[in-house]
C-alpha cells in the first residue's frame, strides 16, 4: 500500500489540518500517517488556542516515521514558528524525503493567524526549495510573490515569479478569487488552468488542506503531478458539493461523499 504523511496541526473541530489531512489520504487509497506540529483549539467560527509542540518532540516524531513506514509523499501544513520550519527541514533533507507538497498556511479560514509573521522568511527560506509543490491561496501568493493578485493575469504572472524563485512547481489556488474557482498550475515553464465551478457553499473550512493532502496522496500513488492536481480538484469539489453544514460558521466538508464515481479506485 502506498503511504503518505502530513506535518501539520490538529483542528478540533476535524474540518481542517490533520483531520481533513487524514480523511483525504484514507478516502484517496493510502495509509495516512501524522506528525503533529500544534494543537489548535477551533471551530466552525474561529480559532480559540494554539499549543505548540516544541521543535524537539516534532524531530522524535519524523524520526519514529521515517525509520519505520517510509512515506512515499509529504504533505505540509501549519507550522507555526522558526524552530518548527527549521526542523522540518532538516528531518526532511536527513531523510531524502520525496513529493513533498507545502501548503503555505498562513491565516485560517475564519481569519486567525496560524504563522508568526516574523516566520514567513523562514519558511520561504527553508522550505520551499525542498518541495516538489507549493500550493497558496491568493493572499499567500501576494506574499510570497510581493505583488497583488486582481486578474486571472496576475495568477499566471504570481505564479510564474513564485516557481522561479524557489524552485518549485506552484498551484496557485483561485478560491478567494470573485469568480470561478479555477487554480493556476505552473509546472517546469508551462502553465495550465484547472477549472472548478465555484460551489454555492459557505462551509469552505479545510478546503486548502483538502487539496494538498489530495495531491500528495496521489504523488504517492505515482500519478503524474498533472494527473494528480486534477484528481484532488475532483475531489475537492466532491466534498464540497455533497453540502454538509455544520456548525454556525464555515462549516467542513463532507468526504464520505467526495468521490463522485470518476476516481474511486
Ligand atoms: N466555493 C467553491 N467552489 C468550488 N471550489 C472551491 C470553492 N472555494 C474554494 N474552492 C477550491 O478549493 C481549493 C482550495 O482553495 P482556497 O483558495 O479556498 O484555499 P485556502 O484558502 O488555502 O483554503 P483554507 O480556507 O482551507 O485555508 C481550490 O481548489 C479552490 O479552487
Ligand atoms: C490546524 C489548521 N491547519 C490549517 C488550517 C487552514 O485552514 C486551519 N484552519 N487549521
Amino acid at each position: 500500500m502506498n503511504t503518505a504523511l502530513t506535518i501539520a496541526g490538529s483542528d478540533s473541530s476535524g474540518g481542517a489540518g490533520i483531520q481533513a489531512d487524514i480523511k483525504t489520504m484514507t478516502m484517496n487509497g493510502v495509509y495516512a500517517m501524522s506528525a503533529i506540529t500544534s494543537l489548535t483549539a477551533q471551530n466552525t467560527v474561529g480559532v480559540t488556542g494554539i499549543y505548540n509542540v516544541t521543535p524537539e518532540f516534532l524531530a522524535q516524531e519524523l524520526d519514529a516515521v521515517f525509520s519505520d513506514i517510509r512515506p512515499d509523499a509529504v504533505k505540509i501544513g501549519m507550522l507555526s514558528d522558526a524552530g518548527l520550519i527549521r526542523v522540518s527541514g532538516e528531518k526532511l533533507q536527513q531523510y531524502g524525503a520525496k513529493h513533498i507538497v507545502l501548503d503555505p498556511v498562513m491565516v485560517a479560514t475564519s481569519g486567525a493567524r496560524l504563522l508568526a509573521e516574523e516566520a514567513v522568511t523562514v519558511l520561504v527560506k527553508v522550505l520551499l526549495p525542498l518541495a516538489e509543490l507549493v500550493t497558496p491561496n491568493i493572499p499567500e501568493a501576494e506574499v510570497l510573490s510581493g505583488g497583488s493578485i486582481k486578474s486571472k493575469e496576475d495568477m499566471e504572472r504570481a505564479a510564474e515569479t513564485i516557481a522561479a524563485h524557489y524552485g518549485c512547481h506552484v498551484l496557485l489556488k483561485g478560491g478567494h478569487s470573485v469568480s470561478d474557482a479555477n487554480d493556476f498550475l505552473y509546472e517546469q515553464g508551462k502553465g495550465r488552468w484547472f477549472k472548478g465551478e465555484r460551489i454555492e457553499n459557505p462551509n469552505t473550512h479545510g478546503t486548502g488542506c483538502t487539496l494538498s493532502s489530495a495531491i500528495a496522496a496521489n504523488l504517492a500513488k505515482g500519478y503524474s503531478l498533472e494527473d494528480s492536481v486534477g484528481r484532488a480538484k475532483e475531489y475537492l469539489s466532491g466534498a464540497l458539493s455533497a453540502m454538509l453544514d455544520l456548525g454556525a460558521g464555515s462549516g467542513p466538508m463532507n468526504h464520505a461523499f467526495a468521490l463522485t464515481g470518476k476516481f474511486s479506485d
